[in-house]
């Protein structure tokens, strides 16, 4: 399925990453959003990656950067108008993400109506773990995903509560953004999102497939 380059280091593609947002309803409920009838999108940098050992840095435009936890899906083969039967064909795996937010910038981008870039797209803004092989994931509809700080329990959701499923966000994404081979798409998070500050340190993990840990630490000026 995967052309001669490896997606085994996804990250390395410097393909897009495609965020779906309010795929939890307990989620949207606790940013008090609206539960979406329609999936929100948005998209990281392809410079937000950022691998274990490497820090998390604290924009220095925030006082509230927020951890979220998501299943991310590793895009094979691309396509456009991806058929919701075939789209699970397109999966090459999944990885273990962050969608770390900056939660008061984006609250004022909300307020004024303005993109959402700042709150989500910066650098180190999509921590992830290694590359997860499709075989490793009978469903990706049946897993616990959780995050840790300082070794508190934060979140822990199980992905049968997204609103929008892994084939149906491909084919919905397909329509409107081609997918390229290396892309990564954030499925969205399940409630707890908390802030986080300097020197904290996060655990995250899917069921008993695979952890991953991050530091956080002050973007130097
Ligand atoms: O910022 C938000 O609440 C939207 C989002 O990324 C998510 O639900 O995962
Ligand atoms: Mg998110």
């Amino acid at each position: 399925m995967a052309s001669s380059r490896n997606l085994s280091r996804f990250w390395e593609w410097g393909r897009k990453i495609i965020c779906v947002g309010r795929n939890y309803a307990e989620h949207a409920k606790e940013l008090k959003n609206e539960v979406p009838t329609e999936p929100v999108l948005f998209l990281k940098a392809p410079s937000a990656y950022v691998r274990e050992g490497a820090p998390v840095l604290l924009p220095y435009y925030t006082n509230n950067l927020h951890h979220e936890v998501e299943l991310g899906v590793v895009i094979g083969k691309g396509g456009t108008n991806i058929a919701q039967s075939n789209a699970m064909d397109h999966v090459e795996g999944y990885a273990l993400c962050l969608d770390m937010s900056a939660r008061d910038v984006q609250d004022q981008c909300k307020k004024k109506g303005l993109p959402w870039t700042l709150a989500k797209a910066f650098d180190t803004s999509c921590p992830v773990s290694d590359f997860i092989p499709k075989e490793t994931i009978q469903d990706p509809h049946n897993l616990k995903i959780w995050l840790k700080v300082n070794d508190n329990l934060r979140q822990e959701g199980h992905t049968s509560s997204m609103i929008f499923s892994v084939p149906f966000l491909i084919s919905y994404i397909s329509r409107i953004i081609t997918l390229e081979e290396g892309d990564l798409i954030l499925t969205g998070t399940p409630k707890g999102v908390a802030a986080v500050g300097e020197n904290d340190e996060m655990a995250a993990g899917i069921d008993n497939i695979i952890t991953m840990k991050f530091q956080i630490k002050k973007q130097l000026q």
